[in-house]
């Protein structure tokens, strides 16, 4: 069956996912939209090579919602220059990645940096940003903004999170982890030292426990495979489905989050389902094909356009593993 025009429009004109790593979700929390029945129609079962895999459990059809995810942990994009910092900050919800208007009613400014698009996203952060307001991340911000470094911000959140006692220590080990190859691990332990250095003074040791390099490297391990790159589209979910703007294209990823299911779902070169953001960090899982009971639904975690051997490279360097999709087995 073919696709609906304007999501297979959608779909056309971006590039799928680069750098792709997946979070998992409850399916209880994410289906809050009410644009789908609840429960969806998936479930998560052991795949034969690739470890767990996500499997409908009914005939989904093309363009339809499969389900949306809440972020767990998410963060802004660091900024390219310190110039820009608090400007770009102040484009995004600390909080849901949302992009700010200027002059924007709903916009509050916690401080020049930092900026919620609602009371409700300032509540949600009330546990994690306490925490990190009582420190000053000058120079740990500065260091993952001069080397690019999305995840070590993502380490901070959850960091600060387990402190407030938002959630816990244990709360990713859940996902899987990248290994972490020796180069990393060195970065690894800068990265460890100076946040730890950074917390200590402000924050008691006893609340800091948990903060070792081991919790650092699993953390860092299971966000390096499991994050998202968040890219908003823009509009509404209504815009998309009814007008010309399922032609917009992605702009620039406005952050990183982690989720819980979409975490499960493995890598199609030739993938049945997409993820998009339209507002903010909520997700939404779109069939791209019909899919079959039983069928183990996929996406994409890097750009499908890419030839053959590179994209094999990206995918045992990013994700560390082999593809074994029938496109990569066939040599297209
Ligand atoms: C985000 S996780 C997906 C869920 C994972 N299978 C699990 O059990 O948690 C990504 C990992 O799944 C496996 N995987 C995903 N897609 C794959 C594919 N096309 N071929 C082989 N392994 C794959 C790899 O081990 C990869 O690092």
């Amino acid at each position: 069956m073919p696709l609906p025009t304007n999501i297979s429009r959608l779909i056309s004109t971006r590039k799928l996912y680069r750098h792709h790593h997946f979070n998992f979700l409850s399916f209880t929390t994410t289906n809050t939209d009410l644009e789908k029945p609840s429960p969806p129609p998936i479930q998560v079962q052991l795949t034969e090579s690739s470890g767990r895999g996500v499997f409908a459990t009914r005939t989904i059809k093309p363009g339809e919602l499969i389900h949306t995810a809440k972020p767990l942990l998410t963060h802004p994009s660091p900024s390219p220059s310190p110039s820009l910092t608090h400007q770009n900050h102040n484009k995004i919800c600390y909080f849901c990645l949302r992009k700010l208007k200027l002059g924007q009613k709903l916009a509050i400014s916690h401080s020049p940096t930092v900026s919620f698009c609602s009371d409700e996203c300032a509540n949600r952060s009330k546990g994690f940003y306490e925490v990190e307001k009582r420190v000053d991340w000058s120079e740990y911000n500065d260091y993952c903004r001069q080397r690019g470094f999305k995840y070590p911000l993502l380490v901070k959140r959850m960091a600060c999170m387990v402190i407030s006692e938002e959630t816990s220590s244990d709360s990713l080990d859940i996902f899987q982890p990248a290994s972490l190859l020796p180069e990393m691990i060195s970065e690894m332990e800068e990265e460890f030292g100076l946040l730890k250095s950074t917390l200590r003074g402000a924050i008691k040791d006893e609340q800091m426990t948990f903060l070792t390099k081991d919790w650092y490297a699993g953390i860092l391990a299971r966000i390096r495979i499991n994050a998202f790159r968040v890219e908003v589209v823009g509009g509404s979910y209504e815009d998309l489905l009814l007008s010309a703007a399922a032609s917009v294209e992605a702009e620039a990823a406005v952050g990183n989050a982690v989720y819980m299911l979409p975490s499960f779902y493995n890598h199609d070169c030739d993938p049945n389902v997409h993820i998009l953001w339209i507002e903010n960090a909520d997700a939404r899982l779109v069939a791209i094909h019909e899919i079959e009971a039983g069928e183990e639904l996929r996406i994409c975690y890097i750009d499908t356009s890419i030839a053959h051997g590179t994209r094999q490279q990206l995918l045992l360097q990013g994700f560390g593993f082999k593809c074994n999709c029938a496109r990569c087995i066939s040599g297209d």
